[in-house]
């Protein structure tokens, strides 16, 4: 293996240093701790790691943190009542619904019904169009994560450089892509009508996966010294750990894009952590933009 190891994790724990020092500096200067209020709608397994993993880090960095818990067959004017509650809440700073919600729930309304200055998921029209423009707002989190890893595997200044990334989803795909050229990265984004995908990503110097399809980038995708972003995170079955067992895999063929990457995520440990430490660092920014007041460096 050739490639430095991009370590998520530990970049991830350096951040919530980060955000709780912050936060015992507001607590000390302007008396008081942001809040994050995060909804979960139903029992889906996944979800309810991530929320509680969301909860007990919150509380960690010495914010308050606020859950509700509603059951899957919650109907969608309850839970557009209950984020409308809690924009109107001057305790909470920022709102995250968990994603993905039951089918019989529209995410567009829900997302659209939260106050864009509490929207510490980034995902509502305004913060998307503030990211279009050029402009600060609440940046989505996975991508935030995506661009932090890059900087520091390339360096700050990523002028120049050819980006591909792979999907083209509202969470992550099209605002890294953004994210990316607001950097002066010249950006392609390839889906599944792309043509000849793998010789485009031979051109990549960085190239970030975030399409759901287990080890579909092969080491042959790779141009050598790239920075490879893996944003997948692909539960498939394990027989090498025993029957019946499972692993988690990224989009990338983690070994064999190694041999060829300048560096590469792994997963798990890669990007997946840094999602709830930009979160965390989002609140804290939502926190003091509510106020007016000058936001710490994070
Ligand atoms: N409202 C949102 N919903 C979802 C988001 C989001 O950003 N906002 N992202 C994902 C899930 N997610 C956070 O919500 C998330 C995903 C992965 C990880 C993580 O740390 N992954 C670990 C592996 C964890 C495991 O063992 O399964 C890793 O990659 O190392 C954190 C948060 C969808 N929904």
């Amino acid at each position: 293996m050739t490639a430095k190891i991009i370590d998520g994790k530990a970049r991830a724990a350096k951040i919530r240093e980060t955000v709780k020092s912050a936060v015992a500096a507001l607590k000390a200067t302007h008396g008081f701790e942001p809040g994050l209020a995060v909804v979960l709608v139903g029992e889906d397994p996944a979800s309810q790691v991530y929320v509680s993993s969301k909860v007990r880090q919150t509380e960690e960095c010495g914010m308050r943190s606020i859950e509700h818990r509603l059951p899957a067959d919650t109907p969608e004017a309850e839970l557009l009542a209950l984020v409308r509650s809690l924009n109107e809440d001057p305790s909470i700073d920022g709102i995250l619904v968990q994603m993905p919600l039951p089918a019989h729930i529209d995410s567009d309304a829900v997302v659209l019904a939260i106050d864009p200055a509490k929207d510490v998921d980034g995902l509502h029209p305004e913060n998307a169009g503030r990211i279009v423009l050029g402009k600060s707002g609440l940046v989505p989190c996975t991508p935030q994560g995506c661009v932090i890893l890059t900087k520091d595997a390339l360096g700050d200044d990523l002028s120049g450089m050819n980006a591909v990334v792979l999907g083209r989803s509202i969470l992550v795909g099209k605002p890294v892509a953004l994210l990316l050229q607001n950097e002066n990265c010249t950006v392609t984004m390839a889906h599944s009508r792309t043509r000849d995908i793998p010789a485009l990503c031979r051109q990549a110097d960085i190239l970030v996966a975030a399409v759901g399809r287990p080890e579909m980038v092969r080491g042959d995708w790779v141009k050598p010294g790239a920075a490879v972003i893996d944003v997948g995170i692909n539960r498939v079955a394990a027989p090498e750990k025993g029957e019946g067992k499972t692993k988690l895999v990224g989009d990338v063929a983690y070994m064999e894009a190694a041999e060829v990457a300048g560096a590469i995520t792994p997963v798990p440990g890669g990007v997946g952590p840094m999602t709830i430490a930009c979160l965390l660092a989002n609140t804290v920014r939502a926190a003091c933009r509510i106020r007016e007041i000058e936001e710490p460096a994070l």
